[in-house]
């Protein structure tokens, strides 16, 4: 490229492809730290689910999921929702399973 030039469609689509890749390494690194964060948050969750289970109680705690998804839904509305559904359906799988 010379000048004000601002290239041929290539050079843009080269441009473009070096600028995904990047982005994609970003989101690579968040989504690894968003796994490790939704691993360690089904360990814990296990933790209290065993010490409820030992105290005579169940493994399911109604009220307090739906606290859980009214966090997830003021967030990112419905698709929060969703999101805080799934979350908590792997949380209740405890940390031996889907490792
Ligand atoms: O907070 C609790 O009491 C939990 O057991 C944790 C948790 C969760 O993963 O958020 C899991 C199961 C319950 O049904 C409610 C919530």
């Amino acid at each position: 490229m010379s000048g004000d030039d601002e290239g041929t469609g290539v050079e843009h689509d080269l441009r473009a492809q070096k600028e995904i890749i990047v982005r994609r390494g970003t989101i690579d690194l968040l989504d690894d730290e968003i796994l490790a964060l939704i691993r360690r948050r089904r360990e814990v969750s296990a933790e209290i689910q065993a010490i409820r289970i030992s105290a005579g109680g169940s493994r399911i705690a109604t009220r307090r999921e739906h606290v859980v998804v009214s966090r997830y839904t003021a967030v990112l509305g419905s698709r929060g929702a969703e999101l805080a559904a799934v979350i908590l359906r792997i949380s209740r799988q405890g940390s031996g399973a889907a490792r």
